[in-house]
């Protein structure tokens, strides 16, 4: 297979209750019991406000200024999922609008978070789809490749591997690796309620 194209295996999916108890904390508790690993920088914002979603990372790498396994990935993608774009930090073009963005969310796609820039924004607004992005521009990208689809990217300063969580609201955007090593995890598995003073009080010991 051509590694420009790389298209790495599907991963399994997270119970929806799980990821509902998660919306139901918020980013700001979430990325405190991840003791703030793994929650994006302020590059990435909401650009339509008042959204919270929280899935599965189908991952995409694009080649600066270029869409094509966006595409690929709104094709592929399983309803709920969430697209998080790395476009090696390319903002001079959108590599989604509102066309696309209709398929997407057609489709049931949960919510895009862009380490890149967008456009239509008059539309994804009008529309009320979640979507996260690092800068808004008018000019479209070209489509025609390389790129990797379910590989480990970057975006937002951080690392997000395919089948991460991401739980994203009006603070920002937080990647919570399904294996192991964060208290966030944990706690979520063990059926923590979802009180935020208290849980951020007893995860600091005091
Ligand atoms: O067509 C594109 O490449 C991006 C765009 O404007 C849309 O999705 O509406
Ligand atoms: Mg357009």
């Amino acid at each position: 297979m051509d590694r420009e194209f790389w298209m790495g295996p599907s991963f399994p999916q997270q119970p929806r209750e799980l990821l509902n108890r998660l919306k139901s904390y918020g980013v700001c508790v979430v990325a405190d019991a991840l003791k703030g690993f793994n929650a994006m920088n302020g590059s990435i914002q909401p650009v339509v406000p008042g959204k919270c979603i929280c899935g599965c990372a189908v991952t995409v790498r694009l080649h600066p200024g270029d869409n094509l396994l966006l595409h690929k990935a709104i094709e592929s993608a399983q309803p709920g999922d969430i697209l998080v774009l790395d476009t090696n930090s390319s903002y001079r073009r959108a590599v989604i609008g509102g066309i696309m963005s209709g398929a997407a969310f057609g489709k049931g796609i949960g919510g895009l978070v862009v380490d890149g820039a967008v456009r239509d924004v008059e539309e994804l607004r009008a529309h009320g789809w979640p979507v996260f992005a690092a800068a808004v521009v008018p000019c479209a990208a070209d489509s025609d490749g390389p790129g990797q689809l379910n590989h480990p990217i970057s975006c937002g300063g951080v690392p997000v591997h395919p089948g991460d969580i991401i739980l994203a609201d009006d603070n920002g955007v937080a990647v919570i690796p399904p294996h192991g090593w964060s208290g966030c995890w944990r706690a979520v598995k063990s059926g923590i309620s979802p009180r935020p003073a208290a849980w951020r009080r007893s995860d600091r010991g005091s």
